[in-house]
């Protein structure tokens, strides 16, 4: 069995390394001396004060923003972890590729210990930054580490006791790094065992995420083990193998490096198993494993990564541009968010009420913490309720046995933007009320109601007022949360629409192509009515872009149904426009034979959206 250095060893080995400048073999692991001696090759200095500046503000919504993705896949894992960590005094933290905290929770009372030095979100836990610690040691070992007490370089950090283990993507690029860290003085038996656990389901369904839809060997030496977190992965192009799990590589001898290289064949010598049963596969040296394989469509080539593109928003979604009206909307926003006071976006479908929401986070003293976008229509009514309020293991048919924090919780600390809040069911709004007049969420199945504190943004494309009257939405919940109330305007009701239209095309990359809009074509587009708004009009610029077969675009490049539209409709009134984005709506139906999937398509807005605005 492995001897774990006792505290009196390590006191030693540091005596001997920082003090006496030799080598204290045996006196400590060679994994933590290799790191120490790297740390000091750096020049990290253990007699001088650790400086650590975490990102904050927009820099650290950005970095959340930028592996939102990875946040969401580990979140079943970091849910059971999390449960766990509270009841022993600890905390999960999952890191960017590099080290950096992106998020970290669990026990109150030890998150607050960890903060003191910098164990919160935002701080560079890279060995190059704070030495030796689990988190940054995993990354450069590319293993999972255990890093106890005075193991760990500096000083301060004597009061932690940390495992970590590093997750990798099928192509064997390191995705984040999953870590759990408690109170050096409580001896955490199976941390080490328990992130590793998890790190291999969140691995699986990172591999299912990227390959899934394509052509995807399991394989085991033991068949009832196919079909589980434990299998081996492997992805296929062709016959060319493109990604794989580390259960994969260890069963086939396969390494990451050889992945676009290697085929099935150089493998396998039995045939690709294409049905549902498993079967017996041989490989080169004679040895049986068990498969059952999955050919579909062939992948993507180049697999998701886990990061978003950059940290701006990527050529498909330009950057959002405010006119003077809907800066001054945001200033009232920020404000009112900022001082606690909840307020309504109402606008039409694709009038930009998520992209305003998402501003005034980053602009508000909420910027560092969370946002979590609820959208209420989209759930069925038995699932919103889970979602948002959690639940105990068990609570109901299907519940995780761990249960979940679920959303409401999630945003603590950060922002709660429901939209289309006018579809809550009403037995909901009930509920929602109460956590608002209470400020704490009990979970469904029993359970305390655990604090929370977060600002509200709602949205609806919906006329509240006349929902209340209709008795369809809580006048009480209506005047909790829509005190105040910023209306963004259609794209038709602006009044420098050529503007917005120069800049998307700016922001799309139409200009530096050297292409041109033509002054007929500009008029047109300015009359449109849009009733998908920016969505339906990025939508068509960057389809502009892409297929423009001159460099000048002319009426005829347009759409065939913006055509028709000619001249500007005369509007007077909100009416007005309400309708003539529902004839569009409906001649789009029309020319789509009906097929709603289409038509929403070719508006830009959503399946949804046009039900409901065109429901009898
Ligand atoms: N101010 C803006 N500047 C540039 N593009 C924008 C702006 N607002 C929205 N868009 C574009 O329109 C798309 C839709 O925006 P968003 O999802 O915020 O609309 P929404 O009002 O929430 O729509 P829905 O009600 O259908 O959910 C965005 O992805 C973006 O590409």
């Amino acid at each position: 069995m492995k001897r774990m250095p006792t505290t009196g060893s390590v006191d030693a080995a540091r005596r001997r390394f920082f003090d006496a400048g030799t080598l204290p073999h045996g006196l400590v692991s060679e994994l933590i001396l290799q790191s120490w001696r790297r740390c000091r090759e750096h020049g990290l200095s253990v007699d001088e004060r650790l400086r650590i500046e975490p990102a904050s503000g927009s820099a650290l919504g950005e970095l959340k923003e930028r592996f939102e993705r990875l946040q969401r896949l580990c979140r079943p894992e970091i849910e059971s972890l999390y449960a766990d960590a509270r009841a022993t005094g600890s905390i999960v933290v999952l890191t960017a590729p590099d080290g950096v905290i992106l998020d970290a929770l669990g026990s109150a009372d030890f998150l607050d210990k960890a903060s003191r030095v910098a164990l919160r979100p935002g701080a560079p836990w890279g060995e190059t930054s704070i030495g030796t610690n689990a988190i940054g040691t995993a990354v450069v070992e590319r293993r999972a580490v255990e890093v106890r007490g005075g193991e760990h370089y500096f000083p301060p950090h004597r009061m932690l006791s940390c495992a970590a283990a590093p997750i990798f993507d099928p192509t064997g690029q390191l995705a984040g790094v999953l870590d759990l860290s408690g109170e050096a003085s409580v001896h955490h038996t199976h941390a080490l065992g328990m992130v590793r656990f998890a790190v291999e389901q969140i691995e699986h369904r990172l591999f299912m995420h990227t390959f899934g839809a394509g052509t995807v060997l399991r394989l085991h030496a033991e068949p009832g083990l196919i079909g589980t977190p434990r299998e081996g992965l492997l992805a296929f192009e062709g016959d060319r193998i493109v990604g794989a799990n580390r259960h994969a590589l260890a069963l086939t001898g396969l390494s990451w490096d050889e992945l676009g290289r290697r085929r099935y064949a150089d493998l396998f010598t039995s045939p690709l198993p294409r049905g549902e049963d498993v079967v017996e596969l041989r490989n080169h040296l004679g040895t049986s494993l068990y498969a059952r394989g999955r050919v579909a469509a062939p992948p993507r080539s180049a697999p998701a990564s886990v990061a978003a593109p950059g940290p701006a928003r990527g050529a498909t979604a330009p950057a959002p541009v405010f006119d003077a009206e809907q800066r001054h909307a945001l200033d009232t926003a920020v404000r009112l968010l900022d001082a606690d006071l909840p307020f309504a976006l109402i606008g039409e479908t694709g009038t930009g009420k998520e992209v305003f929401a998402r501003e005034i986070h980053r602009r508000s003293r909420r910027g560092s913490g969370r946002l979590v976008a609820v959208n209420c229509a989209a759930f069925p009514e038995g699932l919103i309720e889970a979602e948002l309020f959690g639940y105990v293991g068990g609570a109901f048919t299907g519940a995780r046995r761990e249960g979940a924090a679920g959303l409401l919780r999630e945003a603590h600390g950060g922002v709660l933007f429901l939209d289309e809040i006018g579809d809550m069911p009403l037995t909901l709004q009930s509920r929602f009320l109460r956590v608002l007049q209470e400020r704490a969420v009990a979970p469904l199945g029993g359970g305390p109601a655990v604090p929370v504190d977060f600002s509200i943004i709602c949205a609806t494309h919906r006329d509240l007022e006349a929902e209340v009257a209709a008795g369809r939405f809580r006048a009480d919940l209506y005047f909790r949360i829509a005190q105040h109330v910023v209306r963004l305007r259609p794209v038709r009701a602006l009044d420098d629409r050529a503007g917005l239209i120069r800049h998307l095309w700016r922001a799309l990359g139409g200009e530096a192509a050297g292409l041109a809009i033509g002054a007929e074509a500009m008029a047109v587009l300015c009359a449109a009515p849009w009733p998908g708004n920016y969505r339906q009009l990025a939508g068509t610029l960057r389809a502009l872009c892409v297929l423009a077969p001159a460099p000048v675009i002319g009426v005829e490049h347009l759409p065939a149904e913006l055509r028709r539209v000619g001249a500007p409709p005369p509007v007077a009134a909100d009416e007005g426009l309400q309708a003539i984005a529902e004839s569009a709506m409906r001649r789009a139906l029309a020319e789509c034979d009906g097929n709603v999937s289409a038509a929403a398509r070719r508006l830009g807005v959503s399946r949804s959206t046009l039900y409901r605005r065109l429901r009898p």
